[in-house]
């Protein structure tokens, strides 16, 4: 092959360019077309006839879909190119390529000299010319796999992978990798060139800013394997920090969509673990073309209209995470309804046809055992209650016994019941004595330590009640006050326990936005987030089921979040993706059994992500000693890469202040993109006021506490008192790990007396 220079690689470019060039004009020829098509099919709608109707909904909808797709602005719509001998059986798959993934037996000669027989180019979606011939293949089609699998040890039919950068419509840069080095290809009689250094040393070297980029031009083959993998049933992956889990996860969305966009038209749910990783990850989606049918949501957002605005205290969390909260709340729950009776009129009276009848506390109470006898939710006895309300006053004003003919007594019975109802007196009492609980009530029930300590008995220890009702008195008498993370799966098991009380219908969604997914047709400018009315489309309406539902750190989900995850997706397949060395959950048992339980007897199928793609080696090394204090005997993932820069060590006197602000100036002159200061969650709000007025760069800084910084990265970070971390919780040493995982180029780490530093500054918990 030939030998790079600068004039082959400005040649290479220039070729790729010429390539971008037609297929943006062919993209405008579409457009052309689709905007025809759309004012085409508006109009066929006055035609009138429900035919005609249903007939323009559907072109409106085609039409519309791909408008909106090839409106989409992409930074680089068009970014690989594959170069490949032919195929084994000569068969070409619908796309026009060759389907046999290996090649002919004839396509090298005996001079190892071959010829290419296709070039493909990969792209965000596909395009084709005006004869069908494809210009451009989706990354998520068939015939784009062996872009993403070939290997020098496994090559295929690939003999060479280029990966194209561009920004709008200009081509930067093409980085080559060769599969087949032994050969002399040519094309069109041209010997095949290499170019460039590589695309994934490239990617991993950019500058991170606020939000994640997808990696589609460099997904490896063993994130392609996941990505890729049958939908059916369970997926499960696992994989260190830094082996693309959170991207994979993203990238299996979009592929999923792309191989049965009706069947997930039911939507496909990503579970988070906080409000910081979503708006990390939330333009990768919509940079792959999807993001109508996907929703990814916090952990602490999955309730519809409940904010989660609350960190609960390690200690008080492990008590609501607990599976043991499912006995609870069902005491709670009758047990608020049994209160309810207190703040009711003691008797009930009503007057019917000019007579007075009345029940007695007595009576009422004895109705009320009767009607609890019944184990459904509570909300849904009311109208046993009403009944044998009913029924007790029909008896008490003597109706029974003035009619001998059943047919007659019948009559005046509903002749009764109608009458009573109808009576505000008897309504207003019902509403009283039989109220429509809401979750949030219970709960606020919850936080007298009384009647905690009597409904909690043989269920939670004293101390646990007493932290729980604590903790719960936030919400105020009424439960309207702000409400943790980890209140929202004890909501969610409230809204089933109670049975949800009856709602004022919404508008009917129209059947054709859940079939098809009309949701799909918005604009860049419906999407972007920085107006103010934005609300992606999953906000509008709360879905209570998905056809599939993705769990990213799901080591982290408690028992209780597993319930609330589980209910949504009862019938759906799933991809569940986490590493147990980074669980902030104290007790993992507990959790494997309540995610066993959400996932159900269904098959799963297991992945293995190795690869650390993250963090340098000089980083990954210094938390490989944290892992093994936290779990003796994992494996850390092989770092993919090396900078030569060592971590650094400094020590802080009585506060990290000044240590932490000097080092964060520091790092900020040394990085182009973000850095990140973790400390203990109990000094977040301190580690805000040490970083408030850096001066220049102070927007690429960002203060968090160590449960914030799961799934986040920062060029450099910041880590403050690794034993404050590790001590705050028994699973301590775990988020550490988390802590010191985060950074892309530079760590320091910054210690005080309680890390017990050497002469270095290396706190003891991070010596060899
Ligand atoms: N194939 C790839 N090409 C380019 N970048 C990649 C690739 N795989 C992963 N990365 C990058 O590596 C970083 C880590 O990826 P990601 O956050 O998905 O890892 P993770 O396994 O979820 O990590 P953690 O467990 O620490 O949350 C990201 O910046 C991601 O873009």
């Amino acid at each position: 092959m030939e030998a790079q220079d600068t004039g082959v690689r400005d040649r290479e470019i220039q070729r790729e360019q010429e390539y971008l060039d037609a297929v943006y004009r062919r993209l405008e020829e579409k457009i052309g077309e689709a905007e025809f098509l759309m004012d085409n099919a508006v109009r066929g709608g006055q035609v009138g006839t429900p035919g005609a109707l249903a007939e323009r909904d559907a072109q409106v909808f085609r039409a519309g879909v791909h408008l909106h797709r090839l409106n989409s602005e992409f930074e680089d719509f068009l970014f690989g190119r594959i170069d490949l001998l032919p195929g084994k059986d000569g068969k070409r798959g619908p796309d026009g390529a060759y389907t046999s993934v290996e090649p002919a037996e004839d396509a090298v000669r005996p001079d190892n000299t071959a010829d290419i027989a296709e070039t493909l180019r990969i792209g965000r979606l596909g395009v084709l010319d005006a004869d069908y011939t494809p210009l451009v293949i989706d990354w998520r089609a068939p015939a784009a796999a062996p872009f993403y699998r070939a290997t020098p040890v496994s090559p295929g039919r690939v003999v060479r992978r280029r990966v194209i950068r561009s920004k709008g419509r200009r081509v930067l840069g093409v980085e080559d990798d060769l599969l087949r080095p032994e050969l002399t290809a040519y094309l069109d009689g041209e010997q095949l060139v290499v170019t460039g250094d590589g695309a994934l040393m490239a990617a991993l070297g950019q500058a991170r800013t606020h939000t994640m980029r997808d990696i589609v031009a460099s997904i490896q083959a063993e994130q392609d394997v996941v990505i890729r993998a049958p939908a059916a049933s369970v997926t499960e992956v696992t994989g260190g920090p830094g082996t693309g889990k959170t991207a994979v996860a993203l990238h299996r969305a979009a592929y999923l969509l792309y191989q049965d966009r009706r069947r997930y038209a039911g939507g496909i749910l990503v579970v988070s673990p906080t409000p910081l990783l979503v708006s990390y990850t939330e333009g990768v989606l919509p940079s792959l073309g999807e993001e109508g049918q996907v929703a990814v949501r916090a952990v602490g957002a999955l309730v519809d209209g409940v904010e989660a605005t609350v960190h609960d205290r390690q200690e008080v969390a492990r008590v609501k995470g607990s599976s043991r909260m499912v006995k609870l709340l069902r005491k709670a729950a009758r047990g608020t309804q049994e209160l309810a009776a207190a703040n009711a009129p003691e008797r009930l009276r009503v007057v019917v046809s000019g007579a007075r009848v009345e029940l007695a506390a007595e009576e009422l109470a004895e109705i009320r055992q009767q009607v609890l006898s019944s184990q459904a939710p509570v909300n849904f006895l009311r109208p046993r209650a009403r009944k044998l309300l009913l029924d007790a006053l029909w008896a008490r004003g003597g109706g029974a016994r003035r009619h001998d003919d059943p047919e007659l007594a019948a009559e005046a019975r509903e002749a009764f019941d109608e009458d009573v109802s109808a009576e505000d007196s008897f309504t207003d009492f019902l509403t009283a004595w039989w109220p429509e609980l809401e979750p949030a009530r219970v709960l606020a029930a919850m936080a007298d330590e009384r009647r905690l300590s009597r409904w909690s008995r043989r269920i939670l220890q004293h101390r646990e009640a007493r932290l729980l009702a604590r903790s719960l008195a936030r919400l105020g008498p009424d439960g309207s006050g702000p409400v943790s993370v980890h209140d929202v799966a004890l909501l969610d098991e409230l809204r089933g326990l109670l049975g949800a009380p009856a709602k004022p219908r919404k508008r009917e969604a129209d059947p054709l936005d859940q079939l098809t997914g009309l949701a799909e047709l918005t604009t860049a400018a419906d999407r972007d987030p920085t107006r103010r009315d934005y609300r992606a489309p999953h906000e509008r309406a709360e879905r209570r089921e998905y056809a599939h539902v993705i769990v990213d750190e799901a080591q982290d989900l408690t028992p209780m979040q597993w319930r609330m995850v589980g209910r949504r997706g009862r019938q759906a397949t799933w991809t569940v993706v986490g590493d147990p060395a980074q669980s902030s959950w104290s007790d993992p048992d507990e959790a494997a059994e309540a995610r066993d339980e959400a996932l159900g007897t269904r098959p799963r199928r297991r992945f293995e992500l190795t690869v650390n793609y993250r963090n340098p080696s000089e980083v990954a090394e210094l938390a490989s000693r944290v892992l093994a204090l936290a779990m003796p005997g994992a494996v850390p993932p092989t770092a993919v890469r090396s900078t030569g820069l060592v971590p650094r060590f400094q020590v802080f006197g009585r506060s990290p202040r000044e240590a932490v602000r000097a080092e964060t100036r520091r790092l900020l002159a040394e990085v182009d993109g973000t850095v990140g200061v973790v400390v203990a969650m109990g000094r977040r709000e301190e580690a805000r006021e040490w970083l408030a007025d850096l001066g220049e760069g102070a927007d690429r800084v960002v203060p968090l506490g160590s449960l914030e910084a799961k799934g986040l990265e920062y060029d450099a970070t910041v880590v403050v008192s690794p034993a404050e971390i590790a001590d705050e919780s028994p699973a301590g040493l775990r988020v550490l790990y988390v802590a010191l995982t985060r950074a892309t180029q530079r760590l320091t780490v910054i210690s005080g007396d309680r890390d017990l530093p050497d002469e270095q500054g290396v706190p003891d918990l991070l010596r060899d």
